[in-house]
């Protein structure tokens, strides 16, 4: 539904000249929340902004609905672009007028009758939970219901695209989980397909249902949140994905501490990383098999949590005992459906 094409931009000239994005390639499917994070510069202003043609790429091609965008003169770009709505860090929210106006901007604009603007503008702010704000002005709402405000503007053109620049990147955690809850709940009531751009992982686990990671203006890894989160393959997502480094220190103590790594070289001992998804998150698998292996475990980290509403467990064990014990319960943690990983 949304295609990218050997997408470059450059920005200046000469010396100045600057590579935003770098012959990306990038599908995204109709009705998912698709999330692309990045580290600062990196790129993901300048590509989202390239999907509605805010910002004109230099060269390459962008497909929404099975339109090339970059092909389009300026009237069917405006027509086509109404398809797609967007929100943004700091709101843009016209100061100087109220809620009700703001969100029937974009419909004056293309001169919709105001009995239609009317029922729209109505039935937006219901959806975003507005509806007794509307003769409000935007200095008078605190972030949250700014950016509601900014949804219940998007969406007033029944747009088939979503794009959130940062949308929550100004917001304190409780009004970010309300603010992601929102969104979720517009994808799933209309089908709608989301773009946000983030430097922010919990934003990514929370409501996405796949992930591209940017890198130096180009996509380095890709796939299911589910995939990426529990097995980031490339340096910068692992990056991401060190939320805690104190736990890492912890962990990496306690497998020192462990005599002195003798134990480790006669097979008596091993550290593994066990990750559960779903229902397995649930079940007694470890304790089934270590009891029927007589292999013994340490637990020197954990997590229990969710990927968008999937629940996902994630563990690293010392597991001792004999040799052979140990490659059994690595096996049988394997054929029953969990993930193990070896770490040393
Ligand atoms: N208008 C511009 N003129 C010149 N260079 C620009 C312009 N906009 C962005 N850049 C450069 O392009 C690169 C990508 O910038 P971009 O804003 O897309 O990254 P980003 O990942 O969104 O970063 P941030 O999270 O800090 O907003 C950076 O090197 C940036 O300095």
């Amino acid at each position: 539904m949304i295609e990218l094409k050997g997408l470059t931009k450059t920005y200046g000239r000469g010396s100045k000249q600057t590579t935003a994005l770098a012959d990306l390639d990038l599908k995204i499917g109709k009705g998912e929340i698709f999330g692309v994070i990045g580290h600062s510069g990196a790129g993901k202003s300048t590509l989202i902004r390239c999907i509605n043609l805010l910002e004109r790429p230099t060269s390459g091609e962008v497909w929404v609905d099975g339109v090339n965008l970059t092909g389009l003169h300026k009237t069917e770009l405006q027509k086509q672009r109404r398809k797609i709505g967007m929100i943004f860090q700091h709101f843009n929210l016209l100061s100087s007028a109220t809620v009700y106006d703001n969100v029937a901007f974009p419909l004056k604009l293309v001169n919709t009758p105001k009995a239609e603007i009317d029922r729209k503008v109505k039935e937006m702010l219901t959806l975003v939970g507005l509806e007794h704000h509307s003769s409000k002005y935007p200095a008078q709402l605190s972030g949250g219901q700014k950016q509601r405000v900014g949804i219940a503007r998007a969406l007033a053109s029944d747009p088939s695209v979503l794009l959130c620049d940062e949308a929550t990147s100004a917001l304190d955690p409780q009004t970010t989980a309300s603010i992601l809850k929102l969104l979720l709940d517009i994808n799933q009531k209309y089908n709608l397909t989301i773009v946000l751009i983030t430097h922010e992982m919990h934003v990514i686990q929370s409501i996405c249902d796949q992930v591209a990671v940017i890198h130096q203006g180009g996509i380095v890894e890709q796939g299911p949140v589910t995939d990426v989160f529990l097995k980031p393959q490339h340096a910068i997502t692992r990056d991401f994905m060190q939320r805690d480094h104190e736990s890492e220190l912890l962990l990496e103590e306690a497998a020192m501490a462990h005599a002195g790594g003798t134990v480790q070289q006669d097979g008596r001992s091993q550290l593994v990383k066990i990750s559960f998804l779903g229902e397995k998150t649930y079940e007694a698998i470890l304790s089934r098999t270590v009891r029927q292996t007589g292999v013994d475990f340490a637990i020197l980290q954990g997590t229990i949590s969710r990927i968008k509403q999937i629940p996902y467990g994630q563990l690293t064990v010392r597991f001792e005992g004999d040799a052979d014990a140990i490659s059994r319960t690595v096996q049988e943690l394997k054929e029953q459906g969990l993930d193990v990983e070896v770490l040393r």
